[in-house]
């Protein structure tokens, strides 16, 4: 015997773009998004039964993403993903929760002879901003988040004091380059509804730019004693600017830089103080998880 344990479909890589138009001054602003939406529900029979009267087609799914984003404001994208996902628990009676994630990618505006250009823009970045809601009939909750943030220190950064042993090969060192993916997301209490995020909607911007400015600030203001120490110290900062938010993690490669000795070539020094030729490494890259939930922040660091 054997039972469905969870089950959930959907229509993935919905990209859209949505330019908004403003007459009197003749700028337009741009967003482009990919959506994924995921219904999950008493759809069990269309597996086991080939019942296919409880299946929302996945193609309708992607009719409803365009027909929102002309009906609705597509930002920020925490009450997109949330006008949705309401959408489609609210129109389908056996829907129980619609996962919705929104990836915004960057358009940033141009700056020609000193001024902003009114519709022409630029990827500065495979940096995104990520929103992920689970919206069910009575409660909605939201991730937010910015991934692919590529960041770099040449100096500032240190790893010594780790556990030394018969496996161990890798000195302590005192400089060195850091280097990471930012990966980061913040969770928000959970909201009441689509009404709860309407009243919310200046927080969710605002909480993006503080936690891009805190992950970027503390990044390069931090004598790092190693990636663990500074993330957690990035997670505690956004807790202290967001109180809506309740969980904040961070998942952040350590992406490696060799030194290489040249000495075999005319005795060139490149190591220690001396090195400035570095090989950048693909892989293996260490890997650092945190989530932070804000009942365990200590009152002191
Ligand atoms: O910041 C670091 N944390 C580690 O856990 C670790 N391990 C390692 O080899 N280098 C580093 N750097």
């Amino acid at each position: 015997m054997s039972s469905i344990a969870s089950a959930r479909y959907g229509k993935d890589n919905v990209r859209v773009y949505k330019v908004e138009r403003d007459e009197k001054t003749g700028v337009q602003t741009v967003t482009e998004m990919t959506v994924c939406v995921l219904l999950e529900g008493d759809i069990a029979t269309s597996y086991t039964h080939a019942d296919n009267s409880v299946v929302v087609a996945t193609d309708t799914m992607k009719n409803t993403v365009y027909v929102k984003a002309k009906e609705h404001p597509v930002t920020p994208p925490e009450l997109f993903a949330s006008i949705l996902g309401t959408h489609f628990v609210e129109t389908y009676p056996h829907i129980t929760t619609a996962h919705i994630n929104v990836i915004t990618h960057r358009w940033t505006r141009m700056t020609i002879d000193g001024k902003p250009h009114p519709h022409s823009f630029y990827r500065d970045g495979a940096e995104t901003r990520t929103v992920e809601a689970a919206v069910q009939k009575d409660k909605i909750d939201i991730k937010s988040g910015i991934k692919g943030l590529l960041v770099l220190k040449s100096t500032g950064s240190q790893f010594h004091g780790f556990v030394r042993d018969e496996y161990t090969t890798l000195p302590e060192v005192y400089d060195r380059i850091l280097s990471t993916d930012v990966d980061c997301a913040w969770g928000w209490k959970t909201l009441a509804g689509l009404d709860a995020v309407k009243a919310a909607i200046p927080k969710f911007d605002q909480a993006w730019a503080d936690a891009r400015t805190i992950t970027m600030k503390t990044f390069a203001e931090e004598d790092s004693p190693s990636v663990q120490n500074t993330m957690y110290k990035m997670c505690t900062s956004i807790l202290a600017a967001a109180p809506e938010v309740d969980t904040v993690d961070y998942s952040l490669p350590n992406k490696h830089y060799f030194e290489i000795d040249l000495s075999w070539h005319k005795g060139l020094k490149n190591t220690g103080k001396d090195a400035e030729v570095y090989a950048p490494q693909s892989g293996p890259n260490g890997l650092i998880n945190v989530t932070l939930a804000r009942s365990q922040i200590p009152s002191k660091l």
